[in-house]
């Protein structure tokens, strides 16, 4: 396979509902897709996650352009890959930007499994014919985040996630499982606790959670293998795993129980296979997080879901849970708490190319 063309677009799309975590309220999303064409003229999509600004980790919509643009885009232009699996060993001397990796390597993976006439979920390894859906609620007051569980569970969603922070979470946990007891429940904290809140932090284990999401540093597996041994609810690390070295260390440290693999913060498919392989073989329950994505990476990620080894249910919703209209067709839908997995080849969802050009912001072709 040769890659003739890679357009980016940059496109912004607004939330149907502000979504609020410890650090930031996102409004308005900015994403970057990919289109790569390749010699019969197929295109393959690929989306990049970063955010407008650094708060989630240090990319941003401009560092990733950049770095797609003079140094990962040139390195795929022209020269034949026989298997989206080597895209990672063509990025290795550029450092870092998993984003912007991601982004490239998830078109490169779309084009050549429609090229091969195979699904992405199947190429990927994946057995599964639907995958769990979960959601993630927005930090908001109590009551507002207790009716939007409510509506949630009564879209079929069996899994709920909440954000937390210092001063917004005991009490909102408790509010929930007075209406919700056996509901399964988890909070992220997006790192908004450190070490001096470990007696608070135990609180935690009172409440019946599945996992405690990212309670400390954004770059820390140090402190939270000492925050996991005194705490009973298992810790499921984001932020702190870059990479399946990252992974691998942080289950040898014993900082955390669950790992939530996300394919932009890894770098890509490639790498989320792997570190699906390593928790596979390590017995260590696994989970494809969220990026308040668009239909294209949200393609990527039910694909990815459908490895066996995704074991617990994602922060996967459907196309109306973040968007009035998503940039796919069919959207993604949920029923009975769960997203069949498309068989159709490549990421199984046409992108709506009136809705892309309506959300489009600007567009740059690369031949060269
Ligand atoms: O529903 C989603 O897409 C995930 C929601 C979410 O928790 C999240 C959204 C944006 C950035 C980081 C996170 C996170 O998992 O920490
Ligand atoms: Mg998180």
């Amino acid at each position: 396979m040769i890659l003739c063309q890679v357009t980016l677009h940059h496109v912004r799309m607004t939330l149907k509902t502000p979504f609020a975590n410890s650090l930031t309220t996102v409004t308005d999303r900015e994403l970057i897709l990919v289109e790569a064409e390749d010699e019969a003229g197929r295109s393959g999509w690929g989306e990049c996650v970063a955010f407008s600004s650094p708060w989630y980790t240090e990319e941003t919509i401009g560092t990733a352009w950049h770095v797609m643009k003079d140094f990962l885009i040139p390195r795929l232009l022209h020269t034949p890959l026989q298997h989206p699996g080597e895209v990672p060993e063509r990025f290795r001397p550029v450092r870092r930007h998993p984003m912007a990796k991601a982004a490239l390597e998830g078109a490169v993976w779309d084009l050549w499994c429609k090229a091969q006439g195979l699904s992405l979920a199947g190429a990927l390894g994946g057995t599964r014919a639907r995958i769990e859906a979960g959601v993630a609620v927005g930090a908001a007051d109590p009551d507002c985040m207790l009716e939007t569980i409510r509506q949630r569970v009564e879209e079929g969603y069996r899994r709920v996630k909440v954000k937390v922070k210092p001063g917004a979470d005991v009490e909102v946990l408790e509010r929930i499982r007075e209406v919700f007891p056996e509901l399964p429940l988890m909070a992220d904290a997006n790192s908004a606790y450190t070490l001096k809140d470990l007696e608070h932090l135990k609180r935690m284990d009172t409440f019946n959670l599945l996992m405690i999401e990212q309670p400390l540093a954004a770059d820390d597996i140090v402190d939270h293998a000492r925050l996991q041994a005194e705490l009973a609810t298992p810790i499921c690390l984001d932020e702190s795993l870059q990479s399946f070295e990252d992974v691998r260390k942080a289950l040898e440290l014993g900082s955390c129980r669950i790992v939530n693999v996300k394919v932009g913060r890894v770098g890509g498919l490639t790498e989320a296979k792997r570190i699906h392989d390593l928790c596979q073989t390590k017995g260590i329950p696994l989970w494809c997080g969220g990026m308040l994505e668009s239909g294209i990476a949200r393609a990527h990620n039910i694909a990815l879901a459908s490895l066996e080894g995704f074991n617990l249910p994602g922060d996967i919703s459907a196309s109306n849970r973040y968007w009035e209209r998503d940039l796919i067709h069919p959207e993604v839908t949920v029923e009975e708490g769960r997203i069949a997995v498309p068989e159709g080849p490549g990421i199984g969802f046409e992108v709506d190319r009136e809705r892309l050009q309506a959300a489009s912001l600007y567009s740059q072709v690369f031949t060269c």
